[in-house]
């Protein structure tokens, strides 16, 4: 009896410990810009705007998807840069570094179109404070849907998906980076919160078709295991910076209240088994 509770115990993931947040609160800022057809204007009034969060208080200011550019196959590939080039080749994360740098804040720069050889990505760049680019997250799972009559996109027609999950310690914690339609997979949120993540970051650009239905409610869902789902600020349509505080000491309260990862019967949901059966059967 002992020995088989203890091998179904031993069959439960382990919650990993988190690693120790490099500080407790702070203030996060979020973004929502107007995007133009005009590249210069939309990078002068992001750097505007950022410097406008850092005013507000915040340490950790995020922009959305695609602010750069037009959200359209016909723009990616002319408002794409070069982003491991850098200077003159991508001027929209030259001013993210500069920013981050001068204002000493960590900026999760949305998404912009980036070209890499002759692959095109939606890609989201991370700064820290010193300026320097701490990671590069490539839009992992592209938005490609086709609702007959009311929307049909196809990002995959100009963009190549990401081949890795990002994650990044920076001076505001371990923060997990999805880009709008990763947020729709949970598996990549459950990875990055095993791997210890205090935040996911998922810079957006929702459509109008799915999307009122789906931002908040994917969100709240993808609190796991942190928070209870709460929506501490929010804003409507137009241009705004929401600002909110984070506080990380609410992730192990809340982790005790509702000790999900304990919980888990990992053992009986693997779903890289279930796939595996199924591609056997199919066989
Ligand atoms: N930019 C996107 O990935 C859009 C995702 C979206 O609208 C959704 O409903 O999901």
């Amino acid at each position: 009896m002992a020995a088989s509770s203890k091998a179904e115990e031993s069959r439960v993931p382990p919650a990993l410990p988190l690693p120790t947040p490099p500080l407790t609160k702070f203030k996060i800022a979020l973004c929502q810009l107007l995007v133009t057809a005009d590249k210069e204007r939309n990078i002068a009034h992001a750097r505007k705007v950022i410097e406008e969060a850092a005013q507000k208080g915040a340490q950790l200011v995020v922009l959305p998807e695609i602010w750069n550019s037009p959200y359209s196959n016909a723009s990616f590939p002319v408002y794409a840069e070069d982003i491991d080039a850098g200077g003159d080749a991508s001027p929209s994360t030259m001013m993210l570094s500069e920013l981050s740098r001068s204002l000493q804040i960590t900026l999760v720069g949305g998404s912009i179109p980036e070209l890499s050889g002759d692959k095109l990505y939606n890609t989201c760049c991370v700064f820290g404070t010193d300026g320097k680019l701490k990671a590069k997250h490539r839009k992992v799972h592209l938005f490609d849907i086709d609702i007959p009559g009311q929307i049909t996109f196809k990002e995959s027609l100009t963009l190549t998906g990401g081949e890795s999950p990002t994650i990044v310690d920076t001076d505001v914690g371990r923060i997990g980076i999805g880009i709008c339609y990763d947020m729709q997979f949970q598996e990549l949120a459950m990875l990055y919160a095993a791997r210890g993540a205090h935040l996911i970051c998922y810079p957006g650009a929702f459509n109008m078709v799915t999307g009122p239905l789906h931002w908040e409610l994917v969100q709240r869902a993808r609190r796991w295991p942190w928070q209870f789902g709460e929506v501490l600020a929010t804003t409507e349509h137009d241009e705004a910076i929401v600002v909110a505080e984070i506080d990380y000491s609410l992730i192990d309260l809340r982790r005790t209240n509702l000790p999900f990862q304990k919980q888990r019967r990992g053992d009986l949901y693997q779903l890289l088994d279930v796939q595996r059966q199924n591609a056997e059967s199919t066989k």
